[in-house]
């Protein structure tokens, strides 16, 4: 099943996001660059209202844990490679699914490496690192978007995201192009890993991708599920009509319901 992820930036959005039934809910500051983090705060009482509304987790009678199944799952932004992830990320409560910190300024296969493992140290066993690349990595100073899709298969990373880090409106789609996206597919499949694509993303373009063969395990969006773009507020009608896109795309093996 492909997954939605739509990105939150306090309690009210938290609480919008749960009532659309989206199923990660990711944590960041738009007003301060791709991958800010939010006040900790949030993260806690975010981490609170789950605890309150989910049975603690156990394994279910039919052999499944029911209560990951049926919450939302939690991600947060931590910020940039360079930009203090340190000094916040002592703070993220157990309950979070995924972190994420963008790799900005990393130009070095090593030096990714390295924050990957310091990263994980820090974070903890609770919670997944979840591997970045830019699309646009020339603005972002960092490693092009194949090569850390390919490092982070080599390091044994379960999930890779593609997003943007300039928010200027240009998607990850107009900075790669379709053979490249279709590319990130493949390095992701054979790494067993499953890859998200953000960066400026809009409904209309779900049916191009399906159309180009690309079909990331989860969409990731903030600017189309917002009135007046990504520092703006979320919309609850564009929140729905994602969720229930989304609803009918299946997995890259059996290909999108409307062409079987
Ligand atoms: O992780 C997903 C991002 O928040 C995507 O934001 P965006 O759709 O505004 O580029």
């Amino acid at each position: 099943m492909t997954d939605l992820l739509v990105s939150v930036r306090d309690d009210g959005e938290f609480e919008e996001t749960l009532a659309a039934g989206v199923g990660i809910i990711d944590f960041k500051e738009p007003r301060q660059g791709p991958l800010a983090p939010v006040d900790p705060a949030v993260w806690h009482s975010a981490a609170l209202r789950i605890a309150e509304t989910n049975p603690p987790r156990g394994v279910d009678p039919g052999g499944g844990d029911a209560s990951i199944a049926s919450r939302p799952r939690l991600s947060a932004a931590l910020g940039e490679a360079e930009g203090g992830w340190q000094s916040v990320v002592s703070r993220l409560p157990r309950a979070f699914d995924f972190a994420k910190i963008g790799p900005s300024g990393i130009k070095t296969s090593a030096a990714m490496q390295q924050l990957w493992k310091s990263a994980s140290l820090c974070i903890g066993p609770n919670t997944e690192l979840v591997a970045v690349a830019y699309a646009d990595s020339e603005s972002a100073s960092c490693l092009p978007t194949e090569q850390v899709f390919q490092l982070a298969g080599e390091c044994g990373f379960r999930r890779c995201l593609v997003d943007t880090f300039v928010k200027d409106g240009r998607s990850s789609i107009e900075h790669l192009g379709y053979e490249r996206l279709r590319t990130l597919g493949r390095i992701a499949d054979q790494a067993s890993m499953k890859w998200s694509l953000a960066g400026s993303i809009r409904l209309a373009m779900v049916e191009l991708l399906v159309a180009e063969g690309v079909f990331p395990d989860c969409y990731a969006v903030r600017g189309d599920v917002c009135d007046q773009g990504r520092r703006g507020r979320l919309c609850a009608s564009r929140m729905k009509s994602w969720v229930d896109r989304v609803a009918l795309l299946q997995p890259q093996s059996l290909g999108p319901i409307e062409s079987r």
